[in-house]
This record gives structure tokens, sequence and C-alpha cells, in this order.
């Protein structure tokens, strides 16, 4: 692991070129939105998607990172657009859809990989870091959904929703904020995977386990050191195994699949002990 947190995880070079599963041609004619688009797990899946053929919308709040994202999509040959939105003001989020979605004609998968939180222990939390969180990743995450079933609801088009949650089955320590929030995306999900079926629209949400990324940069450099060895698999993901189910579960591909939270973890569901904070002494062997 790099010691410089910007460069966790894959560039845009090996994003380019790693190998896929899937065909060039698998979302020929899609059009592909993803939130935190030029971050660490949603530029991987922005890059499958392009080469699979998709047209691309990236949003983040960071106009910086976006382009340089856009830029090299686009030196690539992939057809993308960039736009700032921050997912917890609604209005935005509004106008996203109102504008360059519609003016693009349309989006046919929504990937909300927007989302973070810092670490702290639980007892710590000041209650405007709590609002922040949850606001960011269980508000944040719900304006997008719900905007995007208005809009495939309105346009009497079929769509589907990938939500980029967390691990939540077992304790991700001193993140405690998040796992509420996240595990209300995933009950949310669970509850619109059945009144949105009507409307031929499926959500799904993929938990990550420990995958390297820029996003790393939040935690000290030693509770990151840990991460690697916090699964059976003894090591951590890259965004590209994240990108993978991502695009098999959004696509035609998972077609039948909705309402499911798929772990992508390397077992951490199963076994391994995350300590964002470092392990307290109660919890130390022997
Ligand atoms: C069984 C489990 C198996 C799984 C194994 C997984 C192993 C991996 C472990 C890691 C898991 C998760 C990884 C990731 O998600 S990494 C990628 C995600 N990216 C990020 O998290 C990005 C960084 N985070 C943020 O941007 C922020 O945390 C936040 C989301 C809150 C941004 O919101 P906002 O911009 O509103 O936040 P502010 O900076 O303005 O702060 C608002 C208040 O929040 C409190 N706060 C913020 N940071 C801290 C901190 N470091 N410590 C304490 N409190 C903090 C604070 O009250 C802020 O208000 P003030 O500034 O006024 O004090
Ligand atoms: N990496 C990991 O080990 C794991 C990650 N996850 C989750 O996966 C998702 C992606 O994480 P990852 O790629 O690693 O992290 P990154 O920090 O690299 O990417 C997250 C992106 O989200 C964007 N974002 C955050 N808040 C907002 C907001 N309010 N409005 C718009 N955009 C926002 C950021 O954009 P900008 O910088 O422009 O604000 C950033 O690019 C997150 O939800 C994360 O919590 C879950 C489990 C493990």
């Amino acid at each position: 692991m790099t010691d410089d947190p910007m460069k966790l995880g894959l560039d845009d070079a090996a994003l380019a070129v790693h190998p896929t599963v899937f065909a060039a041609d698998a979302l020929a004619g899609k059009r592909v939105l993803v939130s935190g688009g030029a971050g660490g797990i949603g530029r991987a899946v922005a890059w499958l998607a392009g080469r699979c053929g998709a047209e691309l919308i990236l949003t983040g709040r960071d106009a910086g990172k976006l382009d340089s994202a856009v830029q090299a999509m686009t030196a690539a040959g992939l057809q993308v657009q960039g736009h700032v939105v921050d997912i917890r003001k609604p209005e935005t989020v509004a106008d996203l859809f109102a504008g360059p979605v519609t003016e693009a004609g349309g989006i046919d998968l929504l990937v909300n990989s927007a989302g973070g939180q810092f670490p702290q222990a639980a007892i710590d939390f000041s209650a405007k870091g709590w609002n922040a969180v949850i606001d960011n990743n269980l508000n944040g995450t719900w304006h997008m959904m719900q905007a995007a079933a208005r809009h495939w609801r309105d346009t009497s088009r079929p769509g589907s929703i990938v939500n980029i949650v967390v691990v939540v089955e077992h304790g991700l320590y001193g993140v405690a904020h998040t796992i509420a929030a996240r595990s209300g995306v995933i009950g949310v999900s669970r509850a619109v995977a059945v009144e949105w079926a009507p409307l031929g629209i499926r959500v799904n949400c993929i938990a990550p386990g420990a995958i390297e990324t820029p996003g790393w940069r939040v935690y000290a450099p030693e509770a990151r050191a840990t991460y690697a060895r916090s699964n059976p698999m003894m090591r951590a993901g890259t965004t590209w195994d994240i990108a993978e189910s991502v695009i098999w579960v959004g696509g035609t591909s998972g077609g039948y699949v909705t309402g499911e939270t798929i772990n992508v973890a390397g077992g951490s569901q199963l076994w391994g002990e995350t300590w964002t904070t470092g392990r307290p002494d109660w919890f130390q062997p022997g």
C-alpha cells in the first residue's frame, strides 16, 4: 500500500485497461449515472460501464476531481459528462434530473457511490457529526433514489438502482453512524424494491469490504494497515471487484434480482475484525 493517501487504489491508467468479464457492448445504448463518480469506487464503476459502451454522467462535489475523471475517460474515447451535485441538497438533485439527465435522453442505471464517514468512538459523536453522516449517506442516497424513480415513472421507462453501502452484519467499529445510515439504505432499498417493481425499477445494494481507495485517507495509517487482514482472504479488494459486481447486478445480467444486498467483502461479513479507531484494550488477545 502506498504512503500517499491520494494514490490509494487503481488509477485511471489501470482502470482503462483492467481485464473484464464483460463484453465491450454489454451496456451499448445505455446511459449510466454514477454519484461519487470521480471517487475510488465510483470512478471504477464509471470506467467499466463506459468500456462496456454506456454513456456516462458523473456527479460529485469537487469540480477539479470531476474534471480529471472526465478528461481521462474522454481521452480514452468514452462518452462522459460531469456535474457538481451535492446529494444532500434535494433541490440540486432535482436540477440534475430536470437538466442534464433529461437533456441527455434519460438514464437506465443509477449507481449511488457518493458517501463517506469519519472514524470516531460512537460515545464521542457530536450531534453535528452524527447528522452529517446520516444526511450524507441515508438522506443523500434517498434523494437520488427518489429522483431517479420519479424520472423513470414520468418517462415510462424501466430502471435499475445500485446503492453502495457497507457490510452491516457485524461490527465495523468506530463508524456506528455509517452503520446506522447504511442499514437505513438497505432497509429502504428492500421496501421500494417491492413498491417500485410495478414501475419496472430494480433496487439492489452492494456492500464492499475493505477496498483500497483515496477515501481511506480519513483513517490513520496504522488503522489502514490492518484492513487487508480483516477478512478470511487476508487481502483488500480492488475497486474493480466492486465495479464488476455493480455492473452484474445493475445490468441485464441481474435482471431477475431485486431487493438484495450483496457482500463483496472477501468474507468479512463472516470473520474478521475491523477497528477503524484501533482495537481497545478490552479486545486485545490474552
Ligand atoms: C464487518 C465489516 C467488514 C468490512 C471491512 C471494511 C474495512 C474498511 C474500513 C473502512 C470502511 C469504510 C471505508 C470507506 O467508506 S472509505 C471511503 C469513503 N470516503 C470517505 O469517508 C470520505 C471522507 N469523509 C467525509 O467526507 C466526512 O466524514 C463526511 C462524510 C462527514 C463529510 O461531510 P461534511 O462535509 O458535512 O463534514 P464536515 O467535514 O463539515 O464535518 C461535519 C461534522 O462532522 C464531524 N466530523 C467530521 N470529521 C470528523 C472527524 N474526523 N472526527 C470527528 N468528528 C468529525 C464534526 O462534528 C463536523 O463538524 P465540525 O467541523 O463543526 O466539528
Ligand atoms: N473503500 C472502502 O473500503 C469502502 C467504501 N465504502 C463506500 O463506498 C462508497 C465509495 O467510497 P470510496 O470510493 O472508497 O470513497 P471516495 O471518498 O474515494 O469516494 C466517495 C465519493 O463520494 C463523493 N461524495 C461524498 N459526499 C458527497 C455528497 N454529499 N454529494 C456528492 N458527492 C459526495 C465524493 O466526491 P467529492 O470528493 O467530489 O465530494 C467522493 O468522490 C462510499 O459510500 C463508501 O463509504 C463502503 C465500504 C468500504
